[in-house]
């Protein structure tokens, strides 16, 4: 595991605002630290950086003790939490020269980081000029000119608009699969998370509700998959006749549960096989509230 806490508590005054948390975290994974404003992900996030001292338990990264060999592991480390700091008056290249000299890092780097977010064309822009997503990459580019192996980022997509958040996540599934890199990434949202994360960690005032791999995460959000065709009488007699479940269904639109992507593929396969135009397939999943209703009415 990269990161491994075990009953990691923290209070403030008389708040206890993280309890008794374990988090798993495997390499190379993208962890989506998931929960609700207010959840103690940044109180957690800043116990695993060693900004805030932790009250109890213990924290292990890359099976480490932190306290212990804090240099070492923290200069493993890179990490986006609130606002990046980046100088306005700065181009984007300025800003990561600045930081490659403190770091003592080749300036050839600059240009590799440059690349990698995606900002060598705004390169000799002053960073102020920069829109919130561009900001924020660039960011993560000093947080990886050291050439972490764990990236920990606290909300990096807050406030983006929706091309600002498909460009951070495919950043983070290419520095996971293409660079070996591990990624602890907090969130409010779940849809966003669920689009990139292998591992999810699920906290709701300070606990842990859930944790595992997407795969047990889509067990029991049970995404729905909504199909639109033009005959829907039709297609649901086909879809039963053929072993397949029809959960809803309506004059526009019949419902299956997912259950794989192939499956869904073969459903696809038969409606048009038997002639029945298929408008369009969408895979619904639950948003972050009704979860946590399907995980506490489970436990
Ligand atoms: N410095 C502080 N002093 C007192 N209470 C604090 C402090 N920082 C955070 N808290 C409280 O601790 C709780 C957890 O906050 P935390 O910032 O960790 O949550 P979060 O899950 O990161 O939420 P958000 O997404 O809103 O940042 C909240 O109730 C918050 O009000």
């Amino acid at each position: 595991m990269v990161i491994r806490t075990e009953g990691l508590s923290f209070s403030f005054g008389s708040q206890q605002v993280v309890k008794a948390l374990s988090l798993q975290v495997p390499e190379g994974s993208i962890y989506g630290f998931l929960g609700p404003n207010g959840a103690g992900k940044t109180t957690t996030i800043k116990m695993l950086l060693n900004l805030l001292k932790t009250d109890e338990g213990s924290i292990f990264v890359f099976e480490q003790e932190l306290q212990t060999n804090r240099i070492d592991i923290l200069s493993k480390i890179g990490s986006l939490i609130e606002q990046p700091a980046i100088y306005g008056h700065l181009t984007g290249r300025e800003n990561l020269i600045n930081r490659a000299m403190l770091l003592g890092v080749k300036e050839a780097r600059v240009d590799e980081m440059l690349a990698l977010v995606k900002l060598t064309n705004a390169a000799s822009k002053k960073a102020r000029q920069y829109s919130l997503g561009m900001k924020q990459r660039l960011g993560i580019a000093l947080a990886l000119l050291s050439d972490p192996k764990l990236l920990i980022l606290d909300e990096p997509t807050n406030g983006l608009d929706p091309n600002g958040i498909i460009e951070i996540r495919e950043l983070l599934i290419r520095l996971t699969r293409e660079h070996g890199k591990t990624v602890f990434i907090s969130s409010h949202l779940l849809g966003e998370i669920e689009r990139m994360a292998t591992h999810v960690g699920i906290i709701n005032n300070g606990e842990m509700l859930f944790q595992g791999s997407i795969t047990d995460l889509e067990e029991i959000s049970q995404p729905q998959v909504f199909i639109e065709t033009e005959n829907t009488a039709d297609a649901g007699n086909l879809l039963t006749k053929n072993g397949y479940t029809v959960s809803a269904i309506n004059t526009e639109s019949l419902t299956v549960p997912f259950i794989s992507k192939k499956q869904m593929g073969d459903i696809n396969a038969l409606l048009n096989r038997e002639g029945i135009t298929v408008y369009s397939i969408n895979k619904q999943h639950k948003d972050l509230e009704n979860l946590f209703l399907s995980i506490t009415q489970k436990a």
